[in-house]
């Protein structure tokens, strides 16, 4: 056995194998030390190997998955060996001969299938990543729903492509493989590398072709080289971790660049669009919004979330479904309540597809099939649908056939494995129900040979039982056992067993009993699992139509629920063209406004107009305003508001008209990425680089306090270039929130940046929040006041306060005295040693006295720089005469 052991192991070096031996997956050797330890069980030992004790652990098979889950989890890979044949098929060849064995599943994190490994309300993406000569590809599979899709991806689209998916696992080759790794291992995916073979285009054509039964795959679109390497390395990868059981999966998808809007990760998690910056669900964007009642309308909802569309043909379709929903309450009630009803049809289909479901399974595929008649029944007497509805309406309707099918032969709530039996109706099959009257009529006789032997031997107490050992048996108490022993009755009861309480027999005539029972028992089992296997076959002959249902249905779970949500958080339509115009009437945060709404307070709706087109075109809104005053709730919202319209929702606005955005960019000052090691500054800047680098004349981009995670001077000069460069360079549209109130001069000399506040206003030494943006600019920033809010100790709040007076006071007096101020502010008596005095000089040279006559208050940034300029000259001439010349 430990040889079998060996041989099988070899071929998986990289997995656990999980050793089927009767009832439990054995592992031995390292696989049992790491198993142990990752799922804190027991480690024994069993006999040796090459001298050494051999480790060992197990799993029971029935409770597998759960340990499966803990392990796919914590980053293992696990290949299940299960018994081919069992031990005594096994005997037959030899006494000494090992139970046939081999891995029938490769267990990885991106090829799950079971609903207990599977969240409902995502999706479980397993990716590829290929590189032919110049051209990359990605490619993206959920075998547990068929979804199939493949996009080119430049190399610097990798990350926000990762992003935006979430796969769990991701295909790669070669020296790609190691260039990618970092990266993707930080997106939270396992990389698994495969041999260059896998990604081979030519062969890729071939596979594809087998697995969609094709000739070519020209039906499907044109695909690069890059494209085929990319989907043909999934394809390969199924057929090696499903040993050649290949999931059904839809033809695939090419997404062709530009159709989705271009948000890279750190935007998302700014935007907190699935996970809230705490890490949850809860108080993201995604559960704000979540009101769909299945799990396939969740995970389309996540999906068109990650990925808004640019397409304006696309969007007015699904707005037009939102409306009409949005406008028929009654019809969207009807609908959401048999929707409520649907199961997880594409899920069951997938299982069945792999051989691994049960009738469970097609009992969904019932159940979801007979709602949709019923949806589709409901929308298509209704005149003047649009056409999204009318699309799915069509896509519901004509499953009679198969539903009748599965109606007629299963029972109403079937057991979740088809090996248990009693999942087929009564009345389907003749033969089946004849095999089961006789199963049953024995146990029925069973019943009446007890009372008769009871009468037979005079033991009332005597009873028939059924055990997995002996079968049926007759028990007596121990009491009886010398009567039952002895003549006359020991020439019907054969003594069997004993126990300490009892003594068990059987009779001639119960063994023959039993044999009847058992084989007819055989009999019906073996006939439900034919019925199983046309059940399944019918399924498979209409899978497309069925899958085709399952996206329809999910489809109009989101439009439903978006109608839904407008309805009730009073959103409206948005104006979606093709401009570069963003007019956002009474914008409200939706996350923001739930969360305040639960705490009895109400949101203050904002107004916000970047257009870049017009006469006046102001696309960048420079805003300032005291700290909590709701310039980041502001700065999101928008954002939030442009990609719910191209998710194809309603908006959180009073009015909105917005011209399509192809890319969304939103970048928060010093946020921590300790976990990544490196510096808040560092981090904020490399990210500001990047937008810097990549924002075209589409984007939206919205930057919070760009600049703080430095010292005062360097964050201004920072944020004033980042600023220019947004206006001159970039000339998209933006948001920018910041504590300079230096940088509001610059609307004086940018033509496009328009100055906005939120406004406060102080009342008794505090400030009250208004949360109203409006034209200007602030004139400080309140830090004291709300320290105070915060609730500092009433010392220190006004210690600062004095020491902020004091500051404000020399800043006014040209900032001459900071030595005085400190000496004069005792607590800072422990200030640093002061610096070595510079050299004594007798009379002020002619840039000490020009530095002296400037006074900064005055200049307008034009003169500063000029003045700079002037200085500079000034100091190259001093030197030059020190030096001599
Ligand atoms: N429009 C609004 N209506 C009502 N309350 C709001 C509004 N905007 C923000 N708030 C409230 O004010 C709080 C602070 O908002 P936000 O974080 O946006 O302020 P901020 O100006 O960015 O602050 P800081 O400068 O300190 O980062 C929010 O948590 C929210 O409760």
């Amino acid at each position: 056995m430990m040889a079998q052991y060996l041989e099988i192991k070899s071929r998986y070096p990289d997995a656990l194998l999980f050793y089927r031996m009767g009832d439990f997956y054995e592992l031995f050797l390292d696989d049992a030390v790491a198993a142990a330890e990752a799922l804190d069980i027991a480690l024994t030992k069993r006999g040796k190997h090459r001298g050494e004790d051999i480790a060992m652990c197990g799993v029971p098979h029935h409770a597998a998955e759960g340990y499966l889950l803990t392990l796919i989890r914590k980053g293992f890979r696990v290949a299940v060996c299960e018994q081919l044949e069992s031990p005594a098929e096994a005997k037959k060849r030899g006494s000494k001969s090992v139970v046939k064995r081999d891995v029938v599943r490769l267990v990885t994190p991106g090829t799950l299938s079971e609903d207990s490994l599977l969240n409902a309300r995502s999706h479980n993406y397993l990716a590829a990543y290929a590189k032919v000569r110049d051209d990359h590809a990605f490619a993206w599979t959920d075998m547990s729903t068929g979804a199939f899709h493949v996009a080119p991806c430049p190399r610097p689209m990798l990350g926000p492509m990762l992003a935006r998916l979430s796969p769990r696992e991701l295909l790669a080759t070669g020296p790609l493989a190691e260039e990618i790794r970092e990266q993707v291992e930080e997106a939270g995916a396992t990389l698994t590398e495969l041999a260059p073979a896998s990604f081979d285009s030519q062969a890729a054509e071939g596979r594809l072709n087998t697995l969609f039964g094709t000739g070519a795959l020209d039906a499907f679109g044109q695909f690069s080289r890059a494209d085929l390497g990319a989907m043909g390395a999934l394809v390969d990868y199924l057929d090696i971790t499903q040993r050649g059981q290949l999931p059904r999966l839809h033809p695939p998808q090419r997404e062709s660049a530009g159709k989705a809007v271009q948000i890279d990760a750190a935007t998302r998690r700014n935007l907190e669009l699935t996970r809230s910056l705490s890490g949850g669900r809860d108080g993201s964007l995604l559960q704000a919004v979540d009101r769909t009642v299945t799990g396939a309308g969740a995970r389309l909802l996540e999906s068109r979330l990650t990925s808004p569309s640019t397409d304006l043909g696309l969007l007015a379709r699904r707005h037009d479904m939102v409306a009409h929903l949005v406008g028929d309450a009654g019809l969207r009630d009807a609908l959401r309540d048999a929707l409520r009803r649907v199961p997880d049809i594409e899920r069951a289909l997938s299982r069945l597809g792999l051989r691994r479901g049960g009738p469970r399974d097609l009992a969904a595929i019932r159940e979801g099939l007979k709602q949709a008649g019923i949806l589709s029944d409901r929308l298509s007497a209704l005149a003047d649908l649009p056409d999204g509805l009318t699309d799915i309406a069509s896509a519901l309707t004509g499953h009679g056939q198969i539903t009748g099918l599965l109606d007629s032969a299963l029972v109403e709530e079937p057991p979740l494995l088809a090996r248990d039996g009693g999942f087929v109706a009564a009345g389907y099959s003749a033969d089946l129900d004849e095999a089961r009257d006789l199963r049953d009529s024995g146990r029925a006789r069973v019943a009446a040979m007890q009372a008769d032997y009871a009468d037979k031997a005079g033991v009332s107490a005597l009873k028939v039982k059924h055990n997995n050992v002996l079968g049926y048996f007759i028990e007596t108490p121990a009491t009886h056992a010398k009567k039952m022993l002895s003549e006359p009755l020991s020439a019907t009861f054969i003594h069997r067993q004993t126990t300490a309480n009892a003594v068990r027999f059987t009779t001639v005539d119960l063994s023959d009993l039993e044999t009847r029972i058992v084989n007819a028992g055989g009999q019906a089992l073996g006939l439900e699992l034919q019925v199983f296997d046309t059940l399944l076959d019918a399924v498979e002959a209409d899978a497309d139509r069925i899958a085709d249902a399952a996206r329809a249905l999910a489809e109009l779970d989101l439009a439903a629920a978006l109608a839904d949500l407008a309805a009730a958080e009073d959103w409206t339509r948005p104006v979606l063209e093709d401009s570069r115009a963003f007019e956002i009437e009474g914008g409200r945060h939706p996350v923001v406004e739930q969360s305040l709404r639960r705490q009895g307070a109400s949101f203050v709706a904002n107004d916000c107009d970047l257009s870049a087109d017009g006469s006046e075109p102001r696309p960048i809104w420079l805003l300032t305003g005291p700290n909590m005053a709701g310039k980041s709730t502001f700065l999101r919202q928008n954002a939030l508001i442009a990609l719910l319209a191209q998710m194809g929702s309603f908006v959180p606005a009073r009015a909105a008209r917005i011209g399509i955005v192809d890319q969304i960019f939103s970048r928060v000052g010093a946020a921590d990425d300790l976990a990544r090691g490196r510096s808040t500054f560092m981090v904020e800047m490399v990210e500001t680089a990047a937008i810097l680098n990549q924002a075209g004349p589409k984007a939206l981009v919205i930057l919070d306090e760009i600049g703080r995670g430095t010292a005062t001077y360097d964050g201004l000069s920072i944020a004033w270039a980042t600023l220019e460069h947004l206006h001159d360079g970039n000339r998209c549209r933006a948001l920018f929130a910041t504590h300079y109130h230096e940088l509001t001069a610059l609307a004086e000399t940018l033509d496009g940046l328009h100055n906005a506040t939120v406004a406060v206003r102080e009342w008794e030494g505090d400030v009250v929040f208004l949360h109203e943006v409006r034209a200007g600019a602030a004139d400080r920033s309140y830090g004291v006041q709300v320290g105070r809010l915060a609730g500092l100790p009433p010392a220190v709040v006004d210690r600062a306060r004095a020491i902020l007076d004091a500051l404000e006071e020399n800043d006014r007096d040209g900032g001459g005295k900071v030595r005085t101020l400190v000496d004069d502010l005792p607590l800072f008596s422990a200030a640093p040693p002061a610096a070595p005095a510079a050299p004594a000089s007798s009379a002020p040279g002619p840039l000490e006295s020009r530095l002296r006559d400037i006074q900064p208050d005055l200049l307008s940034p034009r003169e500063a720089l000029d003045l700079i300029y002037e200085l500079r000259a000034a100091l190259d001439a001093d030197e030059g005469r020190g030096t001599g010349g």
